[in-house]
């Protein structure tokens, strides 16, 4: 699934969409990193070799301290600035312990699908990804629309 794009790629990115009783894994940018204290689900940039689910999982480690596991590929898209960011949807034990890397991450949280649309410091990308999920452009494991979601992301 991917979103039609005409901009040159110039970097790639992964995403994790991790779930606990349908509320999303979040984290708030620390002030230090590219767009500052915005809202988002954990990931970063892909390193040369890496394969995509061998990102994310490194990235989750990194920057919540906590083990992973890759699941699908569920959706794709291009930032305005020319990365193209892969969402993954990505396991944890029922028990993990987040344990955030204050050098990336100021705060993390658990948050329902309608609590983040309506955070207004959520990145306009996840805005998009959960707006596409919305609308059934993909599904994510674990969790359903909520039934008054046009309400919600209208
Ligand atoms: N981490 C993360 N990045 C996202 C999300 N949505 C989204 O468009 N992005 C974009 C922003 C960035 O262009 C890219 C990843 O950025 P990043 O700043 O977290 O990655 P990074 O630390 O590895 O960056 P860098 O050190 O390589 O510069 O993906 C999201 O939910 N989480």
């Amino acid at each position: 699934m991917s979103q039609p794009h005409n901009i040159p790629i110039r970097k790639r990115a992964v995403v994790g969409v991790i779930l606990r009783q349908n509320c999303f894994l979040t984290i708030r940018r620390s002030l230090t990193v590219v767009a500052p204290g915005k809202v988002c689900f954990p990931g970063g940039g892909i390193q040369t070799g890496e394969t995509e689910a061998e990102a994310l999982v490194r990235e989750i480690q990194e920057e919540l301290g906590i083990e992973s596991i890759a699941g699908e590929r569920l959706f794709e898209t291009v930032t305005p600035w020319g990365t193209s960011v892969a969402w993954w949807h990505a396991t944890i034990a029922e028990d993990a312990e987040v344990v955030i890397n204050l050098e990336e991450v100021a705060e993390s949280f658990w948050r329902l699908p309608h609590e983040l649309m309506r955070d207004p410091d959520l990145l306009t990308s996840n805005r998009d990804f959960l707006s596409a999920w919305g609308q059934a452009t993909f599904a994510i494991p674990g969790i359903t629309v909520p039934s008054d979601w046009d309400d919600i992301s209208g």
